[in-house]
């Protein structure tokens, strides 16, 4: 693809990743990203595009290219918001937002799906091609509420559904994709501990629940060592805890906050039941209230398509100019579970090449050479793709 068939170049698309770079948003309150995704967007419009702002997701957009002669509608979809994690990049063009980063790399994602549309812009498909904007990846599953929401109805239903995680353990631009699940299955977890606080003089008097809290969390290591079968695997991990106010008072409630992992919908509910006896066992043993607020909500397991995912990784495999790899599972989630659980589709891995760090590190620093490479292969699989006979 040439500078002159495409309205953006590929300086153009490196300023708009940096742009996006800068102004994080939370989870359903990506409005400023929305603004100026709208604005690069209109920038693109041509007479066979189509934009659509959903009301009850206000911060998400779909556009609709129409394509010369379509057979199907091919879905892509992009997330767009960004994570509680204060950014320790030294990157000129770091987070503007204190505090929120994109540091799982939806800053490339969004930028790969602009990328994508700018080329289709200028050159009309031949099937339709549904472009999703998605708000709220990383908690409130806003797949699952624009599903929910009746977002893809009558044409704005894709008939089959892409999308891309980036991975910094990956080279720059490598594709790598599986056959079967990509992802784990993720349940939310809250957990609040209620005893009784009191004078740290006086232990027999309070009911200490940073004591009945650590026994909760030391107890739930021994559900993924000795509940799950070690050939399946599973995770369990708290990121949050809270309790106490200072030194001398003991603390009459704990929060923790976490989220359990596996590979399939049983695993996770094994889980799930094991988390539910360990809080019983704790609140019988220190005399206490525990309660459990377990929520999967969109975040199904990502299971890929056989007969699409099969095409893709044969496309793929068979380019001179893409690099492939055939992945392992992982144990991230994500609510692209709950659209492939929906509508059929592929999810696939991005390399982004910054191998010292991972996904929701604060030090995630992505190669944006990955945004050219990652976007040329895509819109070679989906031109493919849109030269095979529907079935
Ligand atoms: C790719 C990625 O990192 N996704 C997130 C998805 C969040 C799942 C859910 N909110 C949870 O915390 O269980 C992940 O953490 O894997």
């Amino acid at each position: 693809m040439s500078k002159t068939e495409t309205k953006l170049s590929d300086n153009d698309l490196l300023k708009i990743y940096r742009h996006l770079h800068q102004i994080p948003e939370l989870a359903m309150h990506e409005f400023e990203t929305h603004e100026y995704l709208k604005h690069v967007i209109d920038g693109l419009t041509t007479s066979y595009m189509e934009i659509e702002v959903p009301k009850k997701l206000p911060t998400a957009i779909l556009v609709l290219v129409h394509g010369t002669k379509p057979e199907r509608t091919i879905g892509y979809r992009t997330d767009i918001d960004a994570l509680p994690v204060s950014e320790k990049t030294d990157l000129p063009f770091a987070s503007k937002h204190a505090g929120v980063m994109h540091a799982c790399g939806h800053d490339i994602h969004m930028t790969v799906a602009l990328s994508i549309l700018n080329y289709y812009s200028q050159h009309q498909p031949q099937d339709n091609l549904l472009m999703f904007f998605q708000p709220a990846e990383e908690s409130e599953n806003g797949g699952k509420v624009a599903y929910e929401d009746d977002i893809f109805t009558g044409k704005w239903r894709p008939d089959e559904f892409y999308g891309l995680h980036d991975n910094p353990q990956l080279p720059a631009g490598t594709i790598g994709c599986r056959m079967g699940t990509l992802f784990a299955g993720t349940t939310e977890v809250n957990v609040d501990l209620v005893g009784k606080s009191g004078h740290a003089a006086y232990p027999q008097d309070a009911n200490d629940m940073i004591v009945a809290a650590s026994q909760f969390i030391n107890q739930v290591q021994t559900i993924v060592s000795r509940s799950v079968d070690p050939i399946e695997g599973g995770v369990v991990t708290f990121g949050k805890m809270e309790a106490g106010t200072i030194r001398n008072v003991i603390a009459g409630h704990a929060r923790i906050e976490g989220t359990i992992r596996g590979l399939t919908q049983k695993m996770i509910e094994l889980i799930d039941r094991r988390l539910k006896e360990v809080a019983n066992g704790i609140a019988t043993s220190y005399d206490c209230k525990v309660q459990l607020d377990l929520n999967q909500g969109g975040y199904l397991p990502v299971e890929n398509n056989p007969k699409l995912t099969s095409n893709f990784i044969n496309y793929m495999e068979n380019q001179a100019d893409v690099d492939f790899i055939n992945t392992m599972p992982a144990m991230t989630g994500e609510d692209f579970g709950y659209l492939l659980s929906k509508i059929p589709g592929t999810m696939f891995w991005l390399g982004i090449g910054d191998p010292d760090s991972q996904l929701h590190e604060a030090t995630l620093t992505p190669n944006p050479a990955a945004i050219k490479i990652g976007s040329s292969a895509i819109i070679g699989f989906l031109n493919f793709r849109m030269q095979q006979a529907a079935n």
